[in-house]
């Protein structure tokens, strides 16, 4: 029997430009990907008996075949049955779930990472990424973590120079979530007006100001289009954006289709001044403090 733990990074989005339904169900985007390292850790253990089981300390999480780790185990088992085992999985959650920061799509990349170890597979990164864009448009983000911008529907990924410094912080309605297929669709009813002007190009600016690494003036350009449906959706989520650039950040942003939205601070003794303020503030808000990190997961033993 072998076994493997893994760290499994979340992402938030510094930048996000909806550029237009593709007629395939997914919309092509433009934009900025980065990890944070807010992670869950991932167990892998083989077993003798050639079945696969789950387990998760978190109760929304599925344990049944929807569990993207489990869909990346299985898919990689059909892929190479003869080196496939038996599996025992355990997720010990700590990324918030349906937050708008790819926990599942993590979760998923773990077991691709952790089972080319233990499996010996020897596939390549860019071979774990097209089996990740099989089973959601984060994931290929989440195999290789970092800054990376993303195109097409996400996982068309060009690595940027990593981002370092500053304090993220978290912040999420405890008892909120948003459907990502709601977000997008929304979104597409709304402002199909903008999508002809729409292009990739549209991201140039801001990777350009990313290459600069002047933490406060990147916060200044962050920008995400699912504010223009998300915020109106649910104002308190507006207010606490509005909160955390009150308590001295330098920027705020939601992340991906929300509802968790962060913000990016100087430095850790005011981060966490200002999350003490926050939560007298606003009652029912769970925060986080993190870090950019450059790494989407690591195999940790
Ligand atoms: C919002 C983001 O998290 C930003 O990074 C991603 O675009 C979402 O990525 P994800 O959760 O991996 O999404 P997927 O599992 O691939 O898709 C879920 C659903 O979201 C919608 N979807 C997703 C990605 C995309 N580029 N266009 C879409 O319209 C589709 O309805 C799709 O059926
Ligand atoms: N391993 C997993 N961890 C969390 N959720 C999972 C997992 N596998 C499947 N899911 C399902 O995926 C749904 C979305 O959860 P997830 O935490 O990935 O959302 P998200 O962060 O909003 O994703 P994204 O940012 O990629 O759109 C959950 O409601 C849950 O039903």
């Amino acid at each position: 029997m072998s076994q493997c733990t893994l760290a499994a990074a979340a992402k938030i989005n510094l930048y996000l430009r909806i550029l237009g339904p593709r007629g395939d169900g997914y919309h092509a985007v433009a934009m900025v990907l980065q990890s944070v390292n807010l992670r869950d850790m991932i167990h892998i253990a083989t077993q003798p008996r050639k079945e696969m089981s789950i387990t998760c300390d978190h109760p929304q999480v599925p344990t049944d075949t929807t569990n993207l780790a489990l869909r990346a185990a299985h898919l990689l088992a059909e892929q190479f049955p003869k080196q496939a085992t038996g599996l025992t999985i355990h997720i010990e959650k700590y990324i918030p779930v349906a937050a708008g920061l790819a926990g599942g799509s993590s979760n998923g990349a773990a077991l691709l990472v952790g089972l080319n170890h233990l499996w010996n597979l020897g596939l390549t990164l860019a071979e774990l990424q097209s089996y990740a864009a099989r089973l959601g448009s984060d994931m290929p983000f989440c195999v290789q973590g970092g800054t990376a911008l993303g195109t097409g529907r996400g996982e068309l990924l060009e690595p940027l120079p990593p981002l370092t410094g500053g304090v993220v912080v978290l912040a999420k309605f405890a008892n909120l979530s948003i459907s990502t297929p709601w977000a997008y669709r929304t979104y597409g009813e709304q402002f199909s007006h903008t999508f002809a002007l729409a292009s990739v190009q549209e991201s140039d600016h801001f990777v350009q100001v990313l290459a600069r690494h002047i933490l406060p003036e990147i916060a200044t350009h962050l920008h995400n289009d699912f504010e223009k449906v998300v915020l109106p959706a649910h104002p308190e989520i507006e207010r606490l954006k509005q909160g955390l650039l009150d308590s001295g950040a330098w920027g705020s942003l939601l992340s991906g289709s929300g509802p968790t939205v962060f913000a990016l601070y100087p430095d850790l003794t005011l981060a966490k001044q200002a999350i003490a303020q926050l939560k007298i503030d606003y009652s029912g808000v769970d925060f986080w403090v993190a870090e950019f990190c450059p790494w989407g997961i690591e195999i940790v033993t």
